[in-house]
């Protein structure tokens, strides 16, 4: 079903908001001096992870004061749906990843799969290290085996949107982290 603005505007109004601006950033600034610790003076390549990621991406590399590049690889898991399916890989980084040390962000690891793949790929392209950094980790017990290296906030098992997130394609652009009602 499509849905109308007056839908959307019903979903957000009744949605919880679960990690304000503030606490974003809070962790945002907590993540980058953990990334610049492990990273300043590697000239990592950044992949960002479209589309989710881009949001994180941009706030977190201008939290980073140090030399480094930015690409970015689109994979879907989701796509319009709230049940993840298998990875659709859309767009590869066009960088040489040989001998480079990687930083991969997305905006939330959930079951873990998109970021467990690309892990797998990254490690059988060359690179020197593969460190990986989310915003959110979903609590639940349904994970993959990996841990992202840096995560912002922990947050409940319900369905999220906003700070990259998205509920049927909308509500990315939202600078918190919300969960629908009843979810
Ligand atoms: O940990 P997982 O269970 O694999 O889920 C996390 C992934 O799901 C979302 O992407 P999605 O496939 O919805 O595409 P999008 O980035 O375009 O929203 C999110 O951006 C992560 O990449
Ligand atoms: O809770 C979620 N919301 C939006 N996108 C997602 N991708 C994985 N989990 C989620």
């Amino acid at each position: 079903m499509t849905n109308t603005i007056n839908d959307l505007n019903k979903i957000l109004d009744e949605a919880d908001c679960l990690v304000d601006e503030v606490k974003l950033n809070e962790a945002l600034d907590k993540m980058a001096s953990q990334i610049s610790a492990d990273l300043a003076d590697k000239m990592p390549l950044v992949l960002c992870v479209m589309n989710g990621g881009l949001i994180p991406t941009a706030a977190l590399i201008e939290r980073l004061h140090f030399p480094l590049e930015l690409d970015y690889i689109h994979a879907t898991r989701y796509g319009m749906e709230t049940e993840g399916a298998s990875l659709n890989w859309l767009s590869y980084p066009q960088t040489s990843l040989k001998n480079r040390h990687i930083l991969v962000i997305d905006d939330i690891f959930d079951q873990g799969h998109t970021l467990q793949a690309i892990v797998n790929w990254l490690e059988q392209q060359g690179t020197s290290s593969v460190y990986t950094a989310t915003v959110i980790n979903k609590l639940h017990d349904r994970k993959t085996n990996m841990t992202p290296d840096y995560i912002g906030t922990e947050v409940a098992d319900r369905f999220l949107f906003g700070y990259g997130m998205d509920y049927k394609g909308f509500f990315r652009n939202l600078k918190g982290i919300y969960a629908i009602k009843g979810s």
